[in-house]
């Protein structure tokens, strides 16, 4: 299938978002339009402070925009539920990860499908499927989670967030602590799920790394979308 014929997954349509602070209002996005297509790989990028973050939070149903559409399947995320969308349809990988470092790998991702309903026999099973997808190595999956290493630990991260079955995988700054090697590793990882698994994976990043293997640079200056 090409681009041209992929119904698009996500799309932002006029989105604004505007902070008050006291008497103080700032525009931080000043109508953002943008189509989200399934299995491409999407990076941000931006200066610090240009809004990559908000952009992240609205999209991924975390906040809701000033004024303008978030439409997931051509529905709008307000109107579907945004913790509905969250669970369903869009997970995010957070810079802290938010792994339970007492649990080990499989039961950080067994008890997120709980929490997030999933309606699934086998969730051991699932949970070591993913794993396995993502690379992380069986003497590993049975380890508490503070055991294992920075680019591990993100696997793991990115395996709890697709075991809720989403569409789409929002990561911020997903490299931003890890050295080169391991960084290539998780940049694969991205890019095997847009294009093998068919996801639309959207990554906020500063890195030219992640920017360079993406389908498409989403270049945030001053509120806008511009080019890179
Ligand atoms: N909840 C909030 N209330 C008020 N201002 C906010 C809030 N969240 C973000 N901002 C402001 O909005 C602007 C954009 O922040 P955002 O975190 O989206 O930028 P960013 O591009 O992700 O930055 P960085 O690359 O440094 O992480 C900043 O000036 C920030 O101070």
């Amino acid at each position: 299938m090409t681009s041209a014929t992929r119904a698009p997954v996500l799309e932002l349509t006029g989105v604004t978002r505007t902070y008050q602070s006291g008497n103080r209002k700032r525009t931080v996005l000043k109508g953002i339009s943008y189509t989200f297509e399934p299995g491409r790989m999407y990076a941000v990028i931006g200066p610090s402070g240009s809004g990559k973050t908000t952009l992240l939070s609205l999209a991924s149903g975390l906040d809701s925009p000033s004024t303008g559409s978030v439409r997931f399947r051509g529905r709008d995320i307000a109107e579907l539920g945004l913790g509905r969308y969250r669970n369903r349809h869009a997970a995010t990988v957070f810079q802290s990860l938010n792994l339970l470092t007492y649990m080990t790998a499989v039961q950080n991702i067994t008890s997120a499908m709980e929490i997030t309903g999933v309606r699934r026999g086998n969730k051991r099973q699932r949970a070591v499927e993913l794993l396995e997808l993502l690379g992380v190595d069986a003497d590993e999956h049975h380890r508490r989670t503070l055991q294992l290493s920075g680019g591990q630990q993100q696997r793991v991260a990115i395996a709890r967030a697709l075991a809720c079955e989403v569409d789409i995988l929002f990561a911020d700054e997903p490299t931003g602590s890890l050295d080169h090697e391991t960084a290539d590793g998780i940049i694969e990882v991205f890019r095997k799920l847009a294009h093998d698994e068919g996801k639309c994976v959207v990554v906020v990043t500063h890195s030219r790394a992640v920017a360079d293997a993406s389908d498409e640079v989403l270049h945030l200056k001053r509120g806008k979308l511009g080019a890179r």
